[in-house]
């Protein structure tokens, strides 16, 4: 038996390799066809257990209350679904840009669902986990599955891909956009038609990119100015984009030469979630 009682992950961010709005359900969400890429780069969270019933959060928390955070939120669910007495004190360390379209937020829900079923022992599935994650966004059943995907749904239907290993130079335009506003725009594109057969052999792109573009022209002009160096493409509802590379060089070139008011990073693609990773070298020894 593993006792291990703290430990620290990455919950990485992802990628929209590419984005089609099918269609929208009677409840308001969209029907998506999506790629899900991963990133080696993301928040940092350390898991602590604790004997009294409690579940505090430190770190980089500024601007979230504390029962809208989603780390908070994946913890209370799992802490009640599982009845459990035991506690947690979660640090984190942010460093995924908010309302980003990186998947931030429930990247940390996933991780914390991950994490707390190893702590506390619960001993859920990743099925079971990942019909949970459901309840807190979208995204977060693809975090805890931890596989490069297709999804279908609203993004629950995964598929798992392999991808080819990529560099990725990520720019953030200092911009918030809010993935609801998006979604609930008259002018969003909504009638991609269902991918036939290989998603290789289709056009490929993002349908919120138009508006994002027309409401938010910074992303824009970061589509723009990241076009010198390759084809540049927006992920999720925005605000980041990001072009792609075979090699670190190709990318670190891109961040070195980012205008001041842009932040950007640079990261690896990767199958498997380091989260999942990370977790696996702890308790499957
Ligand atoms: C755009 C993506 O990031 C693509 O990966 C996701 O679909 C968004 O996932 P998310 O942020 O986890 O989304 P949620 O927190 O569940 O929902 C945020 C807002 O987006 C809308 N939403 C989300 C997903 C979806 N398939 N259709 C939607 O219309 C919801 O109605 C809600 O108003
Ligand atoms: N731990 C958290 N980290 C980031 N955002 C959080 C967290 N908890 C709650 N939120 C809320 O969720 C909102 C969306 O955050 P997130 O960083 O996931 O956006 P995003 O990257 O655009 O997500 P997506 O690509 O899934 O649309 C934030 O504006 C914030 O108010």
């Amino acid at each position: 038996m593993n006792n291990t009682t703290s430990f620290t992950l990455i919950a990485p961010a992802k990628l929209n390799l590419f984005l089609h709005i099918n269609g929208r359900r009677e409840d308001g969400y969209h029907e998506l066809e999506t790629l899900f890429t991963f990133l080696n780069f993301g928040d940092e969270l350390t898991f602590e257990l604790i004997d009294t019933p409690d579940i505090f959060i430190t770190g980089d928390t500024k601007g979230i209350p504390l029962t809208d955070n989603l780390i908070y939120k994946a913890a209370l669910l799992l802490k009640t679904q599982s009845k459990t007495r035991l506690g947690v004190k979660i640090n984190l360390i942010k460093r995924l840009p908010m309302g980003g379209g990186v998947g931030g937020g429930s990247s940390d829900a996933a991780t914390t669902l991950l994490a707390l079923n190893k702590l506390w022992k619960i001993d859920r599935s990743l099925d079971e986990l990942a019909r949970l994650g459901l309840q807190l966004g979208a995204d977060v059943p693809v975090f805890v599955r931890g596989q490069s995907a297709i999804a279908h749904g609203i993004g629950e239907e995964l598929h798992q891909v392999e991808l080819e290993q990529k560099w990725y130079c990520v720019v953030h335009p200092n911009q918030h956009v809010s993935t609801a506003t998006i979604f609930t725009h008259p002018d969003l594109k909504r009638d991609t038609p269902k991918i036939l057969g290989d998603w290789k052999h289709h056009t490929l792109t993002n349908d919120c990119e138009p508006l994002v573009k027309k409401l938010c022209p910074e992303v824009e002009k970061t589509l723009q100015w990241l076009l010198k160096y390759a084809p540049s493409k927006m992920t999720g509802t925005g605000s980041c984009c990001f072009v792609e590379f075979a090699s670190q060089v190709q990318a670190q070139d891109v961040l070195a030469n980012l205008p001041h008011t842009w932040q950007g990073f640079i990261a690896s693609s990767v199958n498997i979630s380091p989260a999942h990773t990370e977790l696996a070298a702890i308790f499957d020894q």
